[in-house]
Order: C-alpha cells, then structure tokens, then sequence
C-alpha cells in the first residue's frame, strides 16, 4: 500500500527564480524505509516539509500538484491535522520543542492526541530507555548539549506512534554509536511495525545501509530519481566512503556497508600491501591550495578605541562578535600566528614556520610550534553539572585537533571556555597569552573564534549581503572578503536571501565565512559539518588546512569521523568531562571501534584512513592506475 504519494510536486519560494523541486511524481510505499539525498540547498528540506505540511504552511511558497499521507492531502490539511499520522523531526530542534523539561516533551504529542495516561506513562518510560535518556529526564531542555537535545526531539515524536516519520538529518548532532542506536530503533519500527520512515540525511556512512529506497534530488528543480541504494549510489553526486572506495576498485553492484566492502575489496588491499599510507597523504597537496584560497593578505586594521564591556559567562558568540568590531581606527595589530604566540617560554614562531614548510610532516602536530592555548586543570560546572574536569590540553599554532566523544561529554563546553563564555569553576585557560573570560570581547576577537553548534546564533542581518558586509567591518577586512569565502564554501547563494531561509547547510557556511574572515590565529569549531554535503566538507577541509598551514590553530568539535579522517592531526577524545585518549588521529581512531572512520575498517590491519589517501597511493604506485577513477 502507498502510504506517502508525490503527484507532479513542485515547489517554488516568493522571489526565487524557478521551483526549487519539481516534477516530484513517485510513491513511497507503507513500511519502507526511504533515505533522501542530495547536494547542501537542493531541496530536501523542502521536500519532506510537503510531506509534514510545513510546506507552504509554515514557510511560505507555492506548491503544486498534491501530496497525500495516508489518504490525506498536505495541503488541505494543516500539519496539526496530520499529527496523528506524521511525526516530524526537524533540522533544529530547539525551534520545535513545545514543553520545558524531557519528560514533558516526550509526553506532549501523545497528550495532544488524547492517549490513555496509562499508555502516556509506559511509552514515556520505554522511550527513555531505548534513547539513552533515564538520566535526563527531569532536566530542562535548554541545559541539554545539542546530541542530547536531538535525542529528545526523536524521542518525542516516536511515543504518539506515527505510521510516518519524517526525519530531516536526525542523527547530524549524534554521536556515532548514538546515531547507531537511533537507526537500529527507527529500523525496527519500520520492520516490527511497518512505519514508514522518510529521511533526509548527509552523512550517508551512517545511514544508506538501513535504506530500502534511495530518494536522489541531484541537482536543484530536477525531477528525483528513487531506486535501489546501490544503483542510485552508482549516478549520485554524493555518496559515502565505502562507495567511493568500491567505485576506486570498479566493484559492482556498489558496497553499501564495511562489511560488503571488506569482502568484495580483497584485490585493492593486496594492491595496497606494502605501500604505507603516509605516501599518500594528502595534506602536502591540498594545502597548497588551501594556502593560495586563504593567503590574501589582511589589511592592517587600527589601534584601540572604545573598550567594549566583556561579554562575559552568558554573552552570545554574536554579541561578542559585534561587540569586538566596534570602534576600531587605524594602527598596528598583531597578525595571526603572532596573536597566537603566547609567552616567552614558547619557541620562536620561525620554528614553526620552518615546520609547517617543511614536505608533508603533518602527520604529527607541526614540532616546536608555539602555543595558542593552553588548559590546565580545567573544570567547569554547568549548574550542577560537572561538565569538564581534570582537562589538560595544549593547542599549538598550525595544529588541527578534533575533539570527539559522546554526547553530553563537554565538547562544547571546552569550547565555550576557550572563547571565554564560560568562567573555569577551577584550573586555567590561557589563549594567546590571554584569560579568555577576563578579557575584553574585541581584544579576544584577535585571538579566538567560533563558529557555534547552531550558526543561527551568529546571525541577525536581513540579508546575506549584510552579514557579510557587517563582518568583513568587524575584522577590519577588505570589503568583499566574506562574501568570497562564503561563494568558496557553497557556491549558489543569493545575496538578498535572508539568513532565516538559508538551508541549513547554507547556513553554516555563512557562519563559518563570517568567523574565518577575522582570521583569528585560534580558530574553533562547533560541528562544522552538520547539513553539508560532501563537495561542501572538501572544500571546507581545503580552507582549513591552508589556515592549518599558515599557522592558524584549529580545534574543531565533531561526530563526524570521516572529518576527523581527514583533517585533524591530533583527536582528543573526551568522556563524561575527562580527557580519555589524546593522540595523533591515526593512533586514535584506528584503535577505536566507534571512531574509526570506513576506510579503516574496510582495510584494516593496514592503517588507511580515507579515500583521497588510498588513491593517491594507488596513484603513486601505478601513474596510469587510478586515473580513470573518481577525482
Ligand atoms: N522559506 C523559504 N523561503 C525562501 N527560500 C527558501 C525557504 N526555505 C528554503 N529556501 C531555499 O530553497 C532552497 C532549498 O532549501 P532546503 O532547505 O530545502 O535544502 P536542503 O536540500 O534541505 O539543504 P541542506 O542539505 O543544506 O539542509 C535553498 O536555496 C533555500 O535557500
Ligand atoms: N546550561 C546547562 N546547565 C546544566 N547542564 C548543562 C548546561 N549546558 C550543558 N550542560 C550539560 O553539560 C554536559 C556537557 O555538555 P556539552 O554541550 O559540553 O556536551 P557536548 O560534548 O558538546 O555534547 P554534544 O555532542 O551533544 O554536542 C552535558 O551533560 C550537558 O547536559
């Protein structure tokens, strides 16, 4: 039976220039599991909106043609009509969450619905536990960390028992064993009790192994193509590691898992016997690159003016950044890697320099490289919570480090601490010689940047144009500066949109362009990988590995592994507040089931971590080899 049916959908938003999806004419059938992908702002979002009845509703817009769920047509409908058929996850949740504490959440949708106070209690009570969340459940959901969050909107609308779930990148705030946990109860939904589950998603590692169909929207305003996962993967523009790996070894029908791939890659492991990863690094390449995107030199900004009051412990990364831009005149500054020099006891900036242009030494942190930040004894509690404790890291310039671990393990409140929005309740926190919380927002901005969890909170122009306009003042950047590097990220953005309607992915990267234009010598990052697609990821790890190679430090916060992969020098692994493991990235991951990224996995023992490696060395090995694959 069809449980969700598209008859000739399109889509178009006021002032756009064509539909944003069209010719949207297929069914999904009732117990299937329905993966939909495609590239950053193709139209995902707004595809499965038409499903909930968010689209037009809620977002403005015209839709034509019809969609019904279960009988009943969306846009006759309002969504409230279709809450007990559909259950609806959005991108940000925070945004959607009704109650105040986790219990109540997970109970409103089914009180609205007028169930049974019995049945309300024990669903409350298996949902809890079947998502990790006993513990949580009489705190408020502001104080939860943005996984936890997550978990909580999944949670509250699995207990009303929805015959369809649509879920828009559920898992992108997960941990991997979380978001693990999170695909086995939605697969068992669909398989015990045929819910039919309609879900966009980037990060396909995690997700195309549950798919019964692959749903691919490949190009803005082109008509869909569903399929099987393995045929669609083979015309997708986005696909996942284990893909592009069976794709380098010519493997058909495409693996799908680690497991399908182990067994049917057995020729390009001998290939690769004897051959040792490092040759095949990439850093060496990309960063020159990267170094040529991001080198424009900076205009010297002016000496002090108006000092700014400190944002202090409950300032928003926004105030702080507009506060740091204000009042600046003409006059000396300190430049990047000079900023990030801390005192005197660290060696000189021309060691690091000559280290990070020394040939691809990056596999270790850049040695003698001075100091951007250092943590000692670090604790911090977040009301009750002991939310960091013991922590001792140094972060040295020219070093990517990935700070990984579960949910709710303190990634965030690490980072917050280093911008000074959280005071330590003990130890210290030093960045380029200064004490984040002490210090005055635009003496910081100098030093340190974040791109928070949720780039919303960076934002509050009317219009593209204007944010970036804003930023490059703050930075005392060349006019243009951030519009360029947001067009780099994600090309295709309209200057008048306003951020409210960017899609996520968007999103993020016009937050990541308005924090990379000030260049700040320390740079952190809150997940930076949530609603991006694969080109989007490459190009972002491009342009940081070149700030990485002029000297810039880097901490990002991720779930993303495959990121970590590629990227990071040096993971630290956090649990429960505590520093748990803290190494170079291939020591790391190999050696940890849940952080080890695909390729690891599929071509263990030998220690690869990513595609760009194995085929470079392929590449290396046998010039003509490899050629014809993939770029
Ligand atoms: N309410 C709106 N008004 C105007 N334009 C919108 C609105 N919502 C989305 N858009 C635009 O429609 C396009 C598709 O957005 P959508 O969020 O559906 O993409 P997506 O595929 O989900 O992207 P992502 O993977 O980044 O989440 C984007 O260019 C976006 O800017
Ligand atoms: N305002 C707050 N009040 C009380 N506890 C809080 C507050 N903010 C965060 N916490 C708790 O502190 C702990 C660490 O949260 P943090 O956001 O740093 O985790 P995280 O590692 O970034 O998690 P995630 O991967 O989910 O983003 C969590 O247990 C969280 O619930």
């Amino acid at each position: 039976m069809t449980m969700i049916r598209f008859e000739d959908v399109s889509v178009r938003y006021e002032g756009a220039a064509g539909p944003t999806v069209r010719g949207v004419d297929l069914a999904v059938p009732e117990g299937e599991l329905v993966l939909l992908v495609g590239p950053s702002g193709v139209g995902k979002s707004t595809l499965l909106g038409t499903v909930s009845g968010l689209v037009p509703h809620f977002t403005g817009g015209t839709l034509r043609g019809r969609v019904t769920v279960a009988g009943r047509d969306t846009r006759t409908h309002k969504p409230r009509e279709l809450a007990d058929v559909v259950g609806t996850v959005g991108q940000d949740p925070l945004a959607h969450f009704v109650t105040d504490t986790v219990e109540d959440e997970l109970a409103y949708g089914m009180e609205s619905l007028g169930l049974a106070p019995d049945v309300m209690r024990r669903r409350v009570e298996e949902t809890l536990d079947l998502l990790g969340l006993a513990d949580l459940r009489d705190r408020p959901i502001t104080t939860l960390s943005g996984g936890q969050q997550q978990r909580v909107a999944i949670g509250s609308v699995l207990t009303p028992h929805p015959r369809v779930l649509v879920l828009d990148e559920p898992t992108s705030a997960l941990d991997p064993a979380a978001a693990e946990e999170v695909l086995a109860v939605l697969q068992r939904l669909v398989h015990d009790l045929g819910t039919t589950v309609l879900m966009a998603e980037h990060r396909l590692e995690r997700v195309v192994q549950y798919a019964d169909q692959v749903l691919l929207l490949a190009a803005p305003g082109e008509p869909p193509l569903l399929g099987d996962p393995a045929e669609v993967m083979a015309v997708s523009p986005v696909y996942p590691p284990v893909v592009d790996l069976g794709r380098l070894a010519g493997v058909t029908p495409l693996p799908l898992t680690v497991r399908d791939a182990r067994r049917r890659t057995a020729g390009l492991r001998e290939r690769l016997v004897g051959v040792a990863p490092g040759e095949g690094r990439p850093v060496g390449a990309s960063t020159a690159e990267g170094a040529a995107v991001a080198s424009e030199p900076r205009p010297e900004p002016g000496p002090a003016e108006a000092v700014a009051p400190a944002s202090g412990a409950s300032g928003r990364a926004s105030r702080w950044r507009r506060i740091g831009g204000k009042g600046r005149g003409g006059g000396a500054e300190v430049t990047a890697p000079d900023a990030a020099r801390p005192d005197s006891a660290a060696p000189d900036a021309s060691d690091a320099e000559a280290a990070q242009a020394g040939e691809a030494v990056q596999e270790a942190a850049p040695a003698g490289a001075p100091r951007a930040a250092r943590v000692s004894g670090l604790a911090v509690y977040r009301g009750r919570v002991e939310a960091l404790r013991r922590v001792d890291l140094d972060v040295c310039a020219g070093e990517t480090v990935a700070l990984m671990g579960r949910n709710g393990a303190g990634k965030s409140t690490l980072l917050s601490t280093l911008v000074g929005l959280l005071a330590p309740t003990s130890g210290t926190v030093r960045v380029g010689g200064a004490t984040p919380h002490r210090t005055t927002p635009r003496e910081l901005i100098r030093r340190v940047g974040l791109v928070p969890q949720e780039p919303r909170d960076l934002l509050y122009a009317d219009t593209v144009a204007a944010e970036c306009a804003a930023a490059d003042h703050d930075a005392d950047a060349a006019p243009g500066t951030c519009r360029d590097l947001v067009a780099e990220l994600l090309p295709g953005i309209a200057d008048d949109t306003h951020p409210r309607d960017l899609s996520e992915g968007q999103r993020l990267a016009l937050a990541l362009a308005i924090v990379l234009t000030a260049r700040p010598p320390l740079l952190l990052l809150d997940e930076p990988t949530r609603g991006l697609d694969y080109a989007a990821k490459a190009r972002l790890v491009t342009i940081l590995r070149g700030l990485a190679a002029e000297g810039h430090a880097i901490v990002l916060a991720t779930h993303d592994v495959e990121l970590a992969a590629e990227l990071a020098h040096r993971v630290v692994i956090l649990a429960e507040g505590e520093v748990v493991a803290d190494g170079p990235t291939a020591d790391v991951v190999v050696s940890s089931p849940s952080f080890a990224p695909q390729v690891t996995k599929v071509l263990a023992p030998q220690p690869w971590l990513t595609v760009t490696q194995v085929r470079r060395a392929l590449r290396a090995a046998a010039p003509s080899e490899g050629e014809g694959a993939t770029p």
